[in-house]
């Protein structure tokens, strides 16, 4: 059987023709999208435009209504999770645990686990490792949640709105943090975020989505030399 953790594409996240259609809401409206490895992919859009529920196919949870998906080269299914780390937007994590029992309560679950990378970023991110989860503030837990998808030895590093709930300051610190991490020659990281700013500095491609559909998809050096400005400004352009 084919090693899960070794295994490498150099196509990580292969869409083609993705539509996904919720009881109310046609959500994805025909994507085609070849992720390749080595990228720090930012996934742009307003409210509503999908990001979420593509984020949600790669990580194995959601299904596509109709097209192909291939996550490392094999159809996403209940074992994505063992390939993938994922960050949800909602907060998973159960408030009367301690920081350090959480991290190693969710250490348990992943034969990837990197304990050394986890209490480095747990230094780096300034968060008591005793404290329990209840008690902390809200930009704490993002951290801790980005410690958990951070920490794993995984291809591919989905990341749904991980700076929400983080002052602006602290979001610097996290991205050069991010960037230090990041095993550029066998990972590859799609994030989403409203932090188009801030972020920008990460992003290798951008991902602009605009009611289910790619409304851009180019390196931020394309865009910026094809636009003469800011992904921010770009933003306010597409979405203006
Ligand atoms: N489980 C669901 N059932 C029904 N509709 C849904 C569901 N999840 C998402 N939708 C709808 O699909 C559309 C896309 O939602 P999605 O959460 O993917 O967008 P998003 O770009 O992540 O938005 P945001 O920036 O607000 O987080 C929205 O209209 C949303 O209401």
């Amino acid at each position: 059987m084919e090693n899960l953790h070794t295994a490498s594409h150099e196509n990580v996240v292969e869409l083609k023709g993705i539509h996904k259609k919720y009881i109310l809401k046609h959500a994805l409206r025909g994507i085609d999208l070849t992720v390749q490895r080595g990228r720090i992919i930012g996934l742009l859009g307003p409210n509503g435009s999908g990001k979420s529920t593509l984020l949600k196919m790669m990580a194995g949870l959601v299904y596509p209504t109709s097209g192909s998906i291939l996550v490392n080269g094999r159809e996403p299914d209940v074992r994505n999770k063992q390939h993938v780390a994922y960050l949800p937007e909602i907060d998973h994590l159960y408030g009367w645990m301690t920081v350090k029992q959480t991290l190693a309560y969710i250490s348990n679950f992943y034969t990837d686990w990197q304990e050394e990378k986890a209490a480095s970023m747990l230094a780096a991110m300034e968060l008591d490792g005793n404290q329990k989860v209840r008690n902390l503030s809200k930009g704490m837990r993002a951290r801790l949640k980005l410690i958990a998808a951070l920490s794993r030895n995984v291809p591919l590093v989905l990341l749904d709105e991980p700076f929400s709930g983080i002052d602006p300051s602290s979001r610097a610190k996290i991205i050069r943090l991010i960037l230090q991490e990041f095993q550029s020659d066998e990972q590859t990281i799609v994030l989403s975020t409203h932090s188009v700013n801030e972020s920008e500095p990460m992003f290798d491609e951008v991902i602009f989505l605009q009611q289910g559909r790619v409304r851009i998809f180019d390196t931020a050096e394309n865009l910026r030399s094809e636009y003469g400005c800011s992904l921010e400004k770009i933003w306010e352009k597409v979405y203006g």
